[in-house]
């Protein structure tokens, strides 16, 4: 594709996707996240220069949920600290993101950083370097995207917390391995927490634009060595969608990160990151319309990693 017209692009892929818009199932685990309108979709795609285009519901705040994990590991690999390696490996699990089977077998070292167990030993490395890894996350999310009102939607917070068994039980057992170093409700609470960030998608996309400039923030300061950015991407391909992650790469070819709160954040090393959300998810908690939307893009622009 020559020049692109992202406006008219963006335009198009909603058009094309439409009637999927809508379809899947919101998770219904989290209560609050039950209630939100599936009927509704946005897409933006921000550039190495900081420009953003945006089509649909785009500036509409949606659950940020576990595409947190990406921010917390890039947090804990900032200054290129590599210690958090030794706690959590970076294999795909090809289980659920809140499966607990394989810690077991595995002596409490989860698989890798984007499911559930493996983000609750970020959060504890965090912890201990920031003192709260969730303000550690909204203080990034703020400044890259410029917008100092992005917060935690206390509702869904609760709303998790409430219901919250499984995390809580998947930290107490990381702690009795001795992953988990510091108080293991505070840490469990601070995972809910960041989760519950409410964005929108195009703060999400400028927020994730390091990963798109080699590692360097939008005040052009180094978040990340080159290597360790190239190194973020590789395991967001392999393991940001969880045990989708396979079925992504083949239909859309990009490192990216999906929560149940319908977002994606995908990355054109070198080129853009495009941030979707469609609260219809498929039986694996990804966007139904998310990853159509991210299939047409790349369809239409030739942007791929391959
Ligand atoms: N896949 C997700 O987005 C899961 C995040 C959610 N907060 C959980 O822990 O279950």
């Amino acid at each position: 594709m020559a020049a692109v017209d992202m406006d008219q692009l963006l335009a198009q892929i909603v058009a094309e996707i439409e009637p999927q818009i809508g379809t899947g199932s919101v998770a219904d685990y989290i209560p609050a996240l039950a209630a939100v309108d599936p009927a509704q979709f946005g897409i933006a795609v921000a550039l190495p220069n900081g420009e953003c285009y945006g089509a649909g519901d785009w500036t509409k705040p949606f659950s940020l949920q576990s595409i947190s994990k990406l921010f917390t590991l890039a947090l804990a690999l900032s200054g290129d600290d590599e210690s958090i390696w030794w706690r959590v490996g970076r294999e795909p699990s090809g289980n659920a993101f809140n499966s607990l089977v394989q810690l077991e077998y595995e002596n409490g070292v989860p698989r890798n950083p984007f499911i559930n167990a493996g983000a609750l030993v970020v959060t504890d490395h965090l912890a201990g370097v920031f003192g709260d890894a969730t303000k550690a996350v909204l203080d990034f999310l703020r400044t890259e995207s410029g917008n100092a009102e992005i917060d935690c939607d206390e509702e869904v917070a609760a709303s998790e917390e409430a219901h919250g068994d499984r995390n809580l039980a998947m930290a107490h057992f990381l702690a009795s391995y001795g992953n988990i170093h510091g108080d293991v409700r505070s840490i469990a609470d601070q995972y809910v927490r960041q989760c519950a960030i409410a964005i929108n998608c195009r703060d999400l996309a400028l927020a994730g634009l390091f990963l798109a400039r080699h590692g360097l923030r939008r005040d052009d300061t180094r978040m990340l060595s080159p290597s360790n950015t190239k190194r973020i991407n590789a395991v967001l391909l392999t393991c940001g969608m969880y045990d989708a992650a396979g079925e992504f790469a083949y239909r859309v070819g990009l490192p990216g990160k999906s929560g149940v709160g319908g977002g994606i954040l995908a990355v054109v090393p070198g080129r853009c990151t495009i941030a979707v959300w469609g609260p219809g998810l498929d039986r694996r908690g990804n966007s139904v319309a998310g990853v159509a939307a991210l299939d047409r893009f790349t369809e239409l622009t030739g942007w791929s990693v391959f």
